[in-house]
């Protein structure tokens, strides 16, 4: 990994949000990084040499808000991309906003009545949250969830599934690895791209990084495509900080 990284003329570090930056919790509206990965990104990005990216299923406007720093942002699973100033979101899933909107509005009248059963509205695409979920209704949440998106989603929406969660969005192919291959076709040639992820959707991303670059996932409940782990968002930092290292070494090499 050393090599890949010294060799390089600069550095990429995308990095996923929940499970990653910020530890798993309850409620999708508490989850905050941790200080010391708030910390590490800070120091990342004001890093010569180095571009920094959050790629998050959240919507954008929403992690925008949960950490600062990075100079890019992706929302909403790569449907969204803020860079250079401007907001690009993918042509198919605008179109199919008022789709999932509507449908994120059915789903929310229909399970009102299961406890704790929250559905997140992200307008390109929606999450029902099972986590807090009694475990004798989450069938139930299942069965309603997969029958309105046939009936009201048809052709145009899927469903995907996250940490204890159900995902709603325009079946299209289109994911992370899609807007990491975005952002990295920005960077100067041989700039090295890191990826730290810990969930499914954060798989497409890895494959698009590896294996000229270097996937790191979080935690060791999955198989996954990247090469490295680390066990948990409290291990995030001291992997930032050592790029960080490595970079200011880098650029002192070249100086
Ligand atoms: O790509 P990410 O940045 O990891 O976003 C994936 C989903 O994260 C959030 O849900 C997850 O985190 C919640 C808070 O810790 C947790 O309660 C939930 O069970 C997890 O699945 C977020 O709420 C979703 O919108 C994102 O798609």
């Amino acid at each position: 990994m050393r090599a890949t990284l010294v060799d390089a003329t600069g550095l990429l570090v995308c990095l996923d949000f929940d499970g990653t930056l910020a530890p798993i919790v309850d409620d999708p509206d508490a989850a905050v990084p941790t200080e010391s990965n708030q910390r590490a990104v800070t120091a990342l990005a004001e890093t010569p040499g180095v571009t920094t990216a959050v790629v998050s299923g959240r919507a954008l406007t929403n992690v925008r808000e949960r950490i600062d720093g990075p100079t890019i942002y992706a929302g909403n699973h790569g449907l969204e991309l803020a860079r250079n100033g401007s907001v690009a979101v993918h042509p198919v899933a605008r179109k199919r906003a008022t789709r999932v909107e509507r449908l994120c509005a059915m789903l929310e009248t229909v399970l009102a009545s299961v406890p704790n059963c929250r559905v997140e509205n992200k307008r390109l695409t929606g999450t029902v949250h099972l986590r807090s979920v009694p475990a004798a209704a989450e069938t139930t949440v299942r069965r309603i969830t997969h029958d309105l998106v046939d009936r009201f989603g048809g052709d145009a929406l899927e469903i995907s599934t996250g940490k204890r969660i159900l995902e709603i969005g325009p079946d299209i192919p289109w994911g992370k690895g899609d807007a990491v291959e975005l952002i990295a076709a920005d960077e100067p040639p041989g700039t090295a791209v890191v990826y730290i992820g810990d969930d499914v959707t954060d798989e497409s991303a890895f494959r698009a990084v590896e294996p000229d670059g270097i996937g790191i996932r979080v935690g060791d409940d999955a198989p996954s495509s990247a090469s490295y782990r680390v066990a948990s968002p409290a291990d995030v930092a001291s992997v930032l900080s050592w790029l960080e290292t490595i970079q200011n070494e880098r650029g002192e090499r070249v100086r």
